[in-house]
């Protein structure tokens, strides 16, 4: 069911200082922030040859992060997230055994602009999984 690696996601308190380390420090090619209100973050994407990391930072008194965050002041690793060809195929077969799907089940726009869903860690080895749209 799954492909590519999409990217990985670090959830951050400050993503202006997070980027720094990335552009200064390794040397990454790393975006602009770009708001995500729907989604409760901004989020900064640094491109690498094989794959990309997502440096998310809350946005917003409900922001899905703020717990994470709350546990791991430092910061660290918040999701994986894998491309699918069929999102909503994916997204029945995961339910038919078992999985729990977040949210209202429906996928969001997430920020390529291609829907994405999110599957609870508890299912997936204490990781939340976010799908991709290919
Ligand atoms: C930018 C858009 C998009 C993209 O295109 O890439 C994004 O990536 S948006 C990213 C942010 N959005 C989301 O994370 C949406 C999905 N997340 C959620 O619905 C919730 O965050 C959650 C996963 C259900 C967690 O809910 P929360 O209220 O924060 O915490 P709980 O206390 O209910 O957590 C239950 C349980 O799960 C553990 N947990 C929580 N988050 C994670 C995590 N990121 N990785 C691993 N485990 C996690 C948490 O510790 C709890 O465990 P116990 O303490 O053992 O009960
Ligand atoms: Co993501």
């Amino acid at each position: 069911m799954i492909g590519r690696l999409n990217h990985v996601a670090i959830a951050v308190k400050d993503i202006k200082t997070a980027s720094a380390v990335y552009r200064n420090t390794l040397g990454a090619e790393v975006s602009d922030v770009l708001p995500q209100p729907e989604h409760g973050v901004n989020v900064v994407f640094i491109t690498l040859p094989n794959t990309k990391v997502e440096l998310l930072e809350p946005l917003g008194e409900n922001s899905p992060i703020a717990k994470f965050l709350e546990k791991s002041p430092d910061g660290g690793i918040h999701h994986i997230c894998y491309e699918v060809d069929d999102i909503l195929a994916a997204r029945d077969q995961l339910k038919a055994q078992g999985a729990r799907v977040l949210g209202n089940g429906d996928p969001k726009i997430g920020a390529h602009g291609k829907p994405v869903l999110f599957l609870h860690p508890k299912d997936f080895l204490g990781t939340l999984v976010e799908l991709e749209q290919a």
